[in-house]
């Protein structure tokens, strides 16, 4: 299934008619360099056309009041005059002839992308709309919006098409508060933001932005707010939180839709958001969305202020919705302390309502406030002392080329075994050097020449997804351990670069592998194992991979951190039959470790485990991996055991980090 895009030029046509420093950086040009991008790529040609349509009142009304939708009905018959007195009562936001028809194509837009996702016209889909929504509340236009887009989106989900529980993923640099209005005692809604906020300093300045603000009534728990207290944060900050707050929540909610109000304040060189994540944080993001909701993905355009960076992020969300594999995230040098601190914060807040959150460590309430004041004191000083140099003069560099390899999966296949369509049976062409150096290092089983030829075969299939002709790769092999060990020897060498190996189930681990960090190693298994080293990682699990619970929690807080950091050119996956590891959480594993290594994954599978070539592969292909259902907490002593993993690793992995380092 493909990915919708939902675009109309008519929603350039309105702009502002008169001085309004607030307001000038909202213009028709947003849109056009959006759309322009997403042409000069053909990455608007890749999608599905799906055509706005105008929301009707009984749409709008899902959020807004009768009187406020009159009210604005009123404005396209104003003079210039009556639309800056009707302005004035609002915060931040302007009114124009036009902008009333923009916001119901907006908000119908939204509904358009709805329905194409949730009729399985399409997996997925973005709607480049203006005015953005999620500011605006039920009777008040706010922050350039005018209809809450997205609020109206989930609403008419869970109306017109049954849906149960929708997430809302607002990435966008300002706090949606209008969503968290319209939701925050609705237990079907989960709302997620992250926002600048500098202690309340920075608009629109409210005190309900803060971590401390979960919802009300049956809806507390579901309102989910990261205050960002400084300007800066990078891209490690945006995925410590997603791995540490907002996936493990998510997982555990088990949505039926995810909506992202896709806000692009949030990247490098935005004069609202002032912070440094490059644009290519936003493939990353929406990967680690598309495994929710069995791929129901739908973004929404909010904001987004720099033409430059703004079009780049626009284009590395649709690059990824239409499942090309991610780009290698940029230096990741692990979270800085006010991101921890904010992250810390509000893990605290919902430790009570999230089975996930249930062991973070408790946040003495006291130190924050005396913290809060001395950040607020420095950052005082500071700010007198030097003159911040304006966002718009930030460079950066222009996102990698995500060149897709012309083969997306290849398959080693004892002969026999059928391949599944879609994917391409690999063997190697007996290339005599590589029979060679096998027979070098493998000569008790060079006899046995069908392993000669799968291992030949394997070879050579890791050299093609070097040069990326083939993204990423599946065989059935009979000793997993001496095939993991053969690539893993030639790979370190081959690639001369980092390859991590995960292991589900009781793989015999290379043994003599080098410590020069050319591999890392995670492994899962229910068999307490001392830690070698700091590539060499047991997770044990007391149920073993049969556990849901713990395994995606080890995946999510454990494994992806490590995975981002160490940042590999080739990921080795491989599973042995007494795992116990069930479909969905192989293929949730399967899905997510593609957002590594630019997509290239080699899976291993045993023999025996043939059935699992379908559901792999399906996996490999890029298709979203079906719902674990909803997640419990995990066992206790295995919560322990990987809490006591993630302090002794986060010494040498930053990105494990959780909490502030105890500062003086
Ligand atoms: N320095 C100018 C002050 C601007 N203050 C209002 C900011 C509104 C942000 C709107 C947005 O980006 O959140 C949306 F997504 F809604 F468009
Ligand atoms: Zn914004």
């Amino acid at each position: 299934m493909g990915t919708a895009l939902i675009y109309d030029e008519e929603m350039t046509k309105y702009k502002l008619l008169w001085v309004d420093p607030a307001c000038k950086i909202e213009v028709p040009e947003r849109l056009t360099v959006s759309y322009e991008a997403l042409k000069n790529s053909g990455l608007a040609d890749r999608c599905v056309s799906v055509p706005v349509r105008e929301a009707t009142d009984e749409d709008i009304l899902l959020v807004h009041s009768e009187e406020y939708l009159e009210a604005v009905k009123k404005t396209p018959y104003m003079t210039l005059e009556d639309l800056k007195e009707f302005t004035l009562q609002y915060g931040d936001v302007y009114f124009h002839p036009n902008i009333y028809h923009c916001a119901k194509l907006a908000a119908g837009a939204s509904l358009q992308l709805v329905d194409s996702v949730m009729t399985g016209k399409v997996r997925n889909g973005m709607a480049l709309v203006r005015p953005p929504g999620h500011h605006s509340m039920r009777s008040a236009a706010s922050g350039f919006c005018v209809f809450n887009n997205v609020a109206i989106a989930a609403q008419y989900a869970k109306l017109k098409h049954g849906v149960k529980r929708v997430l809302i993923v607002d990435w966008d640099v300002h706090h949606g508060q209008g969503v968290q209005y319209s939701f925050e005692d609705d237990p079907g809604v989960l709302y997620f933001s992250w926002h600048r906020y500098e202690h309340q300093k920075f608009w629109p300045q409210l005190r309900e932005s803060d971590y401390d603000n979960v919802g009300k009534e049956k809806g507390e728990g579901f309102n989910i707010n990261v205050p960002w207290n400084k300007v800066g944060m990078k891209n490690s900050d945006y995925l410590s939180v997603f791995c540490h707050m907002l996936l493990p929540v998510a997982y555990e909610f088990n949505p039926d839709l995810v909506l992202v109000c896709a806000g692009f304040d949030s990247a490098i060189g935005d004069p609202e958001g002032e912070m440094c994540a490059s644009p290519d944080i936003f493939a990353h993001l929406t990967h680690l969305l598309m495994n929710l909701a069995g791929g129901k993905v739908c973004a929404v355009l909010e904001g987004g202020y720099n033409l430059t960076s703004l079009p780049q992020s626009v284009c590395q969300t649709v690059h990824t919705l239409l499942g090309d594999p991610a780009p290698r995230p940029a230096n990741l040098d692990g979270p800085c302390e006010s991101a921890l601190e904010s992250l810390h914060c509000s893990r605290s807040a919902h430790r009570k309502y999230w089975s996930c959150l249930k062991h973070a460590a408790e946040h003495p309430s006291s130190d924050v406030s005396t913290k809060r004041l001395k950040l607020a004191e420095e950052e005082e000083k500071v700010e007198n002392g030097e003159e911040k140099e304006k966002a718009e003069e930030e460079v950066w560099p222009e996102p990698p080329k995500r060149v897709t390899a012309p083969v997306r999966t290849a398959l080693v296949l004892p002969d026999g075994v059928s391949c599944p369509d879609r994917c391409k049976l690999f063997s190697s062409s007996k290339d005599p050097v590589i029979v060679n150096k096998l027979r070098e290092n493998f000569p008790r089983d060079a006899a046995d020449s069908d392993a000669l030829t799968t291992l030949s075969s394997l070879v050579a299939l890791v050299e093609k997804m070097e040069k990326n002709e083939i993204c990423n790769g599946l065989a059935l092999v009979q000793d997993v351990s001496m095939a993991m060990t053969c690539v893993v020897q030639h790979a370190a060498i081959a690639l001369s670069n980092r390859v991590l190996v995960v292991c589900v189930g009781d793989v015999l681990v290379p043994a003599h592998y080098k410590e020069d960090g050319t591999i890392l190693l995670v492994h899962f298994s229910n068999k307490e194992e001392e830690q070698k080293s700091k590539y060499h990682i047991p997770v044990c699990l007391k149920k073993g991979c049969s556990d849901v619970s713990g395994f995606m929690q080890a995946v999510l807080g454990l494994l992806l951190p490590l995975g981002y950091e160490y940042d590999p050119s080739l990921v080795l996956l491989a599973r042995t039959p007494d795992s116990g590891l069930c479909d969905g959480a192989w293929q949730q594993l399967t899905g997510l470790l593609q957002g590594l290594a630019q997509g290239h994954t080699l899976v291993l599978l045993q023999e025996g485990e043939r059935a699992y070539v379908g559901p792999t592969a399906s996996s490999l292909l890029g298709e979203a991996a079906p719902s674990v259902g909803k997640i419990k907490a995990p066992l206790l002593e295995d919560v322990e055991s990987m809490e006591g993993l993630r302090t002794r690793l986060q010494v040498d992995w930053k990105l494990l980090q959780t909490t502030a380092p105890e500062t003086g």
